[in-house]
């Protein structure tokens, strides 16, 4: 993207590479040579089917894997690089809200304890100030402060993810990642953890990382939007011009899909007609070609490269 001179770069992503080794000699690219970058304050949300590699790149941001090449810059150092302490104190940087919070909750622990378990952690307060620390947060998000003796199990999974996201909070993180965080909601509790994010954002300038496979909904709460097909970003654009601006065959596949099926393209999508190649069997050329109604000679031979179109919208494609 370059927006460069109107935004600051917090977190860049350049030249990420993940390959898997799945048998002897085999190995399957789950990301191929990816670049993004996060803005200060602004959200960047990735989207595209699943399997296409979104959960491995998130990885990557919050330093639960390392790329086999590539590298992740935040505020210009390295952090695949990271190690030990170093590694540690780097966490309160960026966050991250899972989709099913019951996984990284201890279901054993009250509300306030999952709450202030990283400032305590980092040693930020002292355990007398666990109960009004974790009263306060409950506040920020919108909840009753009685919740903070409770149990996870006893909480709606929209309370749930209020207090995934108080915690994540908590560490007054420059990033945070929300790996298909309102997925497993209903539409209107999904609803309403979106406008509390964008609400959150605002207030606190917060940089966010938005992985969802919902197309509509990426357009709803992202600055910018990169669309990932097996592992590639094609096509990065403003939120707010995905409809009427995106030019990739697949993006604008991705958007007729929402009619085609109902918002949820989770499904096959309708309007390409052949079936989402493996990702062990990636085409030479452009990762697309196989299921593009726009093929031409070179897709087949050359990989496209990620070329400018206009201000912060680029598009990896021989047809531009
Ligand atoms: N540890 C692993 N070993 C082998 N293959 C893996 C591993 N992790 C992911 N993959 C493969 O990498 C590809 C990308 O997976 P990833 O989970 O990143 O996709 P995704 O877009 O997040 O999908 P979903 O939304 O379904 O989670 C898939 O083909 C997946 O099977």
């Amino acid at each position: 993207m370059s927006v460069d001179n109107d935004f600051q770069v917090v977190l860049e992503a350049k030249h990420v590479t993940r390959k898997f080794q799945v048998a002897k000699d085999v190995y399957l690219t789950a990301n191929n040579d990816i670049n993004l970058k996060f803005y200060k304050g602004k959200t960047l949300g990735l989207v595209g089917e699943s399997g296409c590699g979104k959960s491995t790149f998130m990885k990557f941001l919050v330093s639960l894997d390392t790329p086999t090449k590539g590298e992740i810059l935040y505020r210009g150092e390295d952090i695949t690089k990271l190690k030990g302490e170093k590694l540690r104190l780097h966490r309160q940087n960026i966050q991250m809200v899972f989709q099913d919070p019951n996984s990284s909750f201890s279901p054993k622990m009250k509300i306030k304890e999952i709450i202030c378990e990283p400032l305590l952690n980092f040693k930020r307060i002292k355990r007398s100030e666990v109960d009004q620390t974790a009263k306060n947060y409950l506040r920020l998000v919108e909840l009753p402060e009685d919740l903070i003796n409770r149990y996870p199990h006893s909480l709606s999974g929209g309370q749930k993810q209020r207090v995934a996201i108080a915690r994540a909070l908590s560490l007054e993180p420059e990033v945070i990642i929300f790996d298909e965080a309102t997925s497993a909601l209903d539409v209107s509790v999904q609803k309403n953890i979106v406008d509390l994010i964008k609400k959150l954002q605002k207030e606190n300038n917060i940089t966010i990382g938005f992985i969802c496979h919902d197309i509509a909904l990426i357009a709803d709460i992202a600055d910018y939007v990169a669309v990932m097909y097996l592992g590639n970003i094609v096509e990065t654009l403003p939120g707010d011009k995905l409809s009427t601006d995106a030019k990739h065959p697949y993006t604008k596949a991705l958007i007729d899909s929402i009619f085609d099926i109902g918002m949820d393209f989770s499904q096959k999508i309708q309007s390409i007609d052949s079936e989402i190649p493996s990702p062990l069997d990636i085409p030479a050329g452009c990762p697309f070609c196989d299921r593009c109604d726009k093929v031409m000679d070179i897709c087949k031979k050359e990989r496209p490269t990620e070329k400018t179109i206009s201000q912060g919208h680029d598009i990896a494609c021989h047809l531009f």
